[in-house]
């Protein structure tokens, strides 16, 4: 039976919108609200899921009354560009959708940041929903509001800070993800429970098989867990003036190798995984983290099948260009989410610069 196990709520006054997660969902009665019959909406999604997803899915909306028109996008990291919004505009104005429609993200972060940043823009600003298919997604990039496209020189440098009106989560979706991808997933959960809750560590510590194996309950779980703490997080700190960049854990380091080795052949999860590495170790040689904690997070990584080594061919002091551009830079000061105990992160600035490289040395 099809069935929404959890209803939470980002709670944002007037643009607060809720969470839904379950199995089966899609299918739900007026799952697809705000949307109501006779709205139109355009359903923006990629060559991989509009083979395995988009049939469904459009049936259930035509079946709940919308009148939907779609965009297919070409799949993959290298394609969330101002080339793709573009098609997406396109599609929009070759249809006639005007500012009463909506857009709604079928796909994995790269689908869900490429369709809220057209969302923001499009004849100034119109609502979207996302439905996340990817593990990564559905605990991280579908919540929060957070949109862009990626720049040669850089991660997310183009975007905005644009609300979703619902984000339903479908955990069957995951059937049929690629092992490497659940996996990349997995390092934005370790994140959570890295910053937040150190009982969430030490549970992943005990079940990372069985969510590997896609068991139902932890899988949803996991899910609700950060959906939970993202939510509570972006409701006191929308718009990153504060804490909200704790969520960067890893993300310096990160989006240097993601950028570096050419978008696409790193997984967002596996690069993030390698900078939390990076990290933890820059931590402890500040003297901020024990040597226990630090193996802690390594070790877990490591069964999870993450990487907890950045590119061999990658200098340490080749990812300081890359991490002087990351969106937390202040006054030039490169600013570093350390973590100092599993379940508590500070955001770190002037560091020592050669602490940051012996750090990346160690994790090369
Ligand atoms: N906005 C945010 O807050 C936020 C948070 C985290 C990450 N992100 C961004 O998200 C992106 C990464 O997202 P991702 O990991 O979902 O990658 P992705 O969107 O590229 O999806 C990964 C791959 O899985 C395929 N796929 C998706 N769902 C599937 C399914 N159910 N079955 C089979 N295949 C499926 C996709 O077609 C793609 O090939 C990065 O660009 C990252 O910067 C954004
Ligand atoms: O939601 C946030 O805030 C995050 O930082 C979540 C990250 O996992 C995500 O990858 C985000 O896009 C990175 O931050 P950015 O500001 O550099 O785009
Ligand atoms: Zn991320």
């Amino acid at each position: 039976m099809n069935k929404i196990v959890e209803k939470l709520t980002v709670i944002l006054g007037k643009r607060s919108y809720p969470i839904k997660i379950g199995s089966g969902i899609i299918k739900e009665d007026n799952i697809f609200w705000p949307l109501k019959p006779g709205d139109q909406a355009m359903l923006v999604t990629n060559k991989t899921l509009a083979n395995l997803l988009k049939d469904k899915v459009f049936y259930h909306l035509r079946k709940s009354g919308i009148k939907i028109d779609q965009v297919i996008l070409s799949d993959g990291e290298q394609y969330k560009t101002l080339n793709e919004m573009e098609v997406i505009i396109s599609a929009l104005l070759e249809k006639k959708h005007t500012r009463d429609t909506t857009l709604i993200a079928l796909g994995g972060g790269v689908i869900g940041d490429l369709t809220g940043f057209a969302a923001s823009v499009y004849q100034r600003g119109v609502r979207f929903i996302q439905i996340p298919t990817t593990l990564l997604s559905q605990v991280d990039a579908s919540v929060g509001g957070k949109t862009s496209v990626n720049h040669l020189f850089g991660k997310n440098m183009i975007g905005s800070f644009w609300q979703p009106s619902s984000v339903i989560i479908d955990v069957d979706c995951l059937k049929t993800l690629p092992y490497n991808q659940l996996v990349s997933g997995m390092a934005e959960v370790i994140k959570y429970a890295i910053i937040f809750d150190e009982s969430f560590f030490s549970w992943l510590e005990e079940n990372i098989e069985t969510i590997l194996s896609l068991d139902y309950k932890a899988i949803s779980y996991c899910i609700k867990k950060c959906c939970e703490l993202k939510a509570k997080l972006i409701s006191l700190d929308e718009r990153e003036k504060n804490f909200r960049a704790l969520l960067n854990l890893g993300h310096t380091y990160g989006h240097a190798i993601e950028v570096h080795a050419g978008y696409g052949n790193w997984l967002h999860g596996e690069a993030i995984s390698a900078g939390i590495v990076m990290a933890a170790r820059t931590s402890e040689l500040l003297g901020n983290l024990e040597k226990n904690d630090f193996k802690r997070i390594l070790m877990l990584l490591k069964r999870t099948g993450l990487p907890i080594k950045g590119p061999k061919n990658m200098s340490a002091a080749s990812y300081i260009p890359y991490m002087m551009r990351d969106k937390k830079v202040i006054s030039g000061e490169i600013r570093l989410v350390l973590p100092l105990s599993i379940g508590k992160a500070e955001i770190y600035s002037n560091i020592d610069k050669n602490i940051i490289l012996s750090a990346i040395k160690d994790s090369q």
